[in-house]
């Protein structure tokens, strides 16, 4: 046995298929979680079987194993049809796909998994297939080339995939049912291990099904795959019910995260805090960090961080909290760090808000002739000098990010406003008033979410 499980490792044997197969639920009744969507589609099954039409088009997006494939053959065995299963790297001819549909019988469900994957043309192809039901055959070749159209039976198309981002719009706008699949909580995840181990025939605890649950990263597949371990644990060193002792063995030995992280998860979290000082720091530059794609990272990956607390999204970027310093390192220290981190942005948002009082305050005594009110708007350009010097993205500027560049130049062209003040140049309130309203258009962004 590996003494390191890969829990999202895709390349199962035939074994580990059989095994999925066996624990896949065949009817919404045993689906759990995800209620909504579940929901909706019972809705639109039941329309459809009364008015004996096909179901509309139906595209399933979110994380791997969170139920897409699942839920395909669910639909195609409540509305009492036929399915076909294919996939987008497979079809890469026009030709494979037009043999597929025109082997449809009425009303039957064609599933196509990755469907982010499909070759342009191929692509093209399926447009009027699911429009009109209807495909264009080019006969022969050459000069006696012709095309010939064909009526196709009503079919509901289902796609599966896990970067919806990646979808060209005029395919997503086909699809009429359109659900995204959310990661799963803890008392459903518990659900799906007592009915698996009910299936599988092994007694198990309540207390043992939430901690292989708690260690699942919110994913059926991972709890049925820790299940199937923990249970051969059970056979050999225990008396083949699980209890919790035997879980948390099972689970230390094979090195299963404390919180259900993988390996890609850790490593995110690592690269923020060790590289970028705990953030926040862009998915662009994450992504390149760790080798990965960005919208992978953004649509498989972060989504689970952000909902277990692990990241939070800020304005500026993406940063850990002090549940990954208290999960990665050195619990003190970490967690003085974060202290320190936390400290710091309140001064800095504070030190904001009083420049710009100053700034404000200054220019209304300044237009009633008050001498000191150059002096307060001194101060207040002074200290957003000192806000945005210690806010800008240095890592951005060194990647000659425009953006980033603009704002260090407007830096520099305060730091010349205050000095033209200081001198009593004839530009002073030039100066000022263009730094000023650069500032804050080059930071609009920072305003308008800190309305939302
Ligand atoms: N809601 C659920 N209730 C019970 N079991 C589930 C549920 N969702 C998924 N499973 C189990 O998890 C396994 C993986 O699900 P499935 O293959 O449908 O995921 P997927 O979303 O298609 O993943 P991928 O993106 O990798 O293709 C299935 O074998 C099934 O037993
Ligand atoms: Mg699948």
């Amino acid at each position: 046995m590996e003494d390191h499980l890969d829990i999202r490792d895709n390349n199962f044997s035939d074994n580990e298929k059989e095994y999925e197969k066996k624990l896949r639920p065949l009817e919404f009744e045993d689906f759990s979680g995800q209620q909504k969507i579940v929901e909706n589609l019972d809705i639109f099954v039941k329309a459809a079987k009364m008015r004996e039409e096909a179901l509309d088009h139906v595209l399933l997006h979110g994380p791997p194993g969170l139920g897409k494939t699942t839920l395909s053959n669910i639909l195609a065995n409540e509305l009492g049809v036929g399915i076909k299963i294919t996939s987008g790297p497979v079809l890469d001819k026009p030709g494979d796909l037009a043999g597929l549909l025109t082997n449809l019988d009425e009303n039957d469900v064609l599933f196509i998994d990755e469907i982010h994957r499909l070759s342009p043309i191929v692509e093209e192809y399926l447009y009027s297939a699911m429009e009109d039901f209807r495909i264009d055959i080019v006969i022969d070749k050459g000069p006696a080339a012709r095309s010939i159209q064909l009526e196709l039976n009503p079919f509901t198309l289902i796609g599966a995939t896990t970067r919806s981002g990646l979808l060209t719009s005029p395919l997503r706008a086909r699809f009429g049912i359109n659900s995204h699949l959310e990661y799963y909580d803890l008392s459903i995840l518990t659900q799906i291990v007592k009915r698996s181990a009910k299936i599988l025939d092994v007694k198990i605890t309540h207390e043992a099904a939430g901690e292989i649950a708690s260690r699942s990263r919110g994913t059926p597949r991972i709890v049925n795959a820790l299940l199937r371990r923990v249970r051969d644990f059970a056979q050999v060193k225990g008396n083949g019910s699980i209890d919790i002792e035997i879980t948390q063995y099972a689970l230390e030995a094979l090195n299963i995260d404390k919180h259900g992280l993988d390996e890609m998860d850790n490593r995110i979290l690592n690269t923020i805090i060790d590289k970028f000082k705990g953030g926040p720091v862009g998915i662009t530059t994450i992504a390149t960090a760790v080798s990965e794609d960005a919208g992978t990272i953004e649509e498989v990956y972060e989504p689970f961080l952000i909902k277990e607390g692990f990241i939070k999204r800020t304005p500026r970027g993406r940063e850990v909290t002090a549940l990954a310093y208290s999960h990665l390192g050195n619990p003190v220290l970490t967690t003085q760090n974060y202290f320190f981190k936390i400290t710091m942005t309140k001064i800095l948002s504070a030190l904001y808000t009083i420049a710009t009082v100053l700034i404000i305050v200054g220019a209304l005594f300044i237009l009633q002739n008050e001498t000191y009110g150059l002096f307060v708007l001194c101060s207040g350009l002074v200290l957003n000098i000192v806000y945005r010097f210690t806010t800008l993205d240095y890592a951005r500027v060194k990647s000659l990010k425009i953006l980033e560049i603009f704002r260090l130049a407007n830096i520099f062209l305060m730091i010349v406003a205050c000095l033209s003040f200081m001198i009593g140049s004839d530009q002073k309130f030039n100066f000022l008033i263009i730094s000023i309203v650069l500032d804050l258009l080059l930071n609009l962004k920072e305003i308008s979410f800190k309305t939302k």
